[in-house]
């Protein structure tokens, strides 16, 4: 089953008058002829976890773009907190890839997260000073980079510095989370660290979680809901009711499998440079393709 709206399309659903943390209503993104969705209704409420999940060029990243203000739909509308998506809104918190920084960069952690403080909540002076350390304080706290948020940016490692921008992300208190594979080149124990910091947010805060990744299994028990985008076509759902060999295969229009591995989902034959395969400790690409079976042994 997918994700149906209640009431008249077009007309905002607030379930119980809550206010969603992202709301879509007839979004449709093209660039000239090419249509990267059409049609996509989505309403994420406080403290979800959706992962957007699709093979290259389907349109996950721009899809943060347009909640980020940075990209205009062709049609519909995007809120954020019952707003209007725009640049530079405190309701949205954004991580990025991991990249390493340069090394020579004359950047403290401390100052990165300063970065995510927005200033014209609080003026300027003594007053703005003394929150600005605050907020920044426990952001860093709530990460746990006490211990190496005065060092130079670049001279740490990427969990160090993932941790960090998690940490720029939360000290505006977003009502959303905007993440863009904000595992990928971390090792197995700082994708748990990563990612259950952001688990922890969303329980502690109710702050909503678009999660964009080409690999599901590090957050699955996370995940509420998917996104799966697919050259224009895209289901909603949970992660049950998605990502299933019957769902996918009728997304990207041929044979695909999802399969059970030892609590883990591998899916083959999409056909993707990358199939939704695990990287630590999981299957490598080809491998378990010839198994049509679920079983505890690819
Ligand atoms: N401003 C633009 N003008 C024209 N085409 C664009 C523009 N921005 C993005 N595209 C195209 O839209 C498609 C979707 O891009 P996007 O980065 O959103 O995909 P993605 O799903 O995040 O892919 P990946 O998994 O590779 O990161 C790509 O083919 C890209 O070339």
């Amino acid at each position: 089953m997918t994700d149906t709206h209640p009431g008249t399309p077009g007309i905002p659903s607030r379930t119980s008058g809550i206010v969603p943390a992202v709301e879509l209503s007839g979004a449709r993104l093209a660039f000239g002829d090419r249509v990267l969705w059409d049609g996509l209704d989505l309403a994420v409420r406080p403290g979800e976890f959706v992962a957007v999940l699709g093979p290259n060029g389907s349109g996950k990243t721009s899809l943060l773009k347009v909640l980020l203000g940075q990209l205009a739909l062709s049609d519909g509308v995007a809120r954020v907190a019952g707003a209007p998506a725009r640049a530079a809104s405190s309701h949205v918190g954004y991580i990025p890839q991991q990249k390493s920084m340069d090394a020579g960069l004359p950047l403290r952690g401390r100052d990165l997260v300063g970065l995510g403080v927005d200033g014209h909540k609080w003026g300027t002076g003594l007053r703005y000073r003394a929150h600005r350390r605050a907020v920044v304080d426990d952001a860093i706290a709530e990460v746990g980079a006490q211990a190496f948020a005065d060092a130079p940016i670049g001279s740490m490692s990427g969990g160090e510095q993932q941790r960090l921008r998690i940490a720029q992300a939360l000290v505006g208190d977003p009502r959303v989370l905007l993440c863009d594979e904000p595992l990928l080149s971390l090792d197995l124990a700082n994708q748990q660290l990563v990612s259950g910091l952001i688990d922890k947010r969303r329980h502690t805060h109710d702050t909503a979680v678009l999660f964009v990744t080409h690999e599901i299994n590090p957050i699955l028990p996370m995940v509420d809901r998917v996104l799966y985008l697919v050259d224009g076509q895209f289901r909603i759902g949970t992660p049950n009711e998605v990502m299933t060999s019957e769902v996918l295969s009728q997304l990207y229009g041929t044979d695909v499998e999802v399969l059970h591995v030892r609590g883990r989902l591998v899916v083959v034959g999409t056909g993707d440079a990358i199939d939704a395969l695990g990287s630590a400790g999981g299957l490598r690409p080809g491998e378990g393709v010839h198994h049509h079976h679920h079983g505890e042994h690819p």
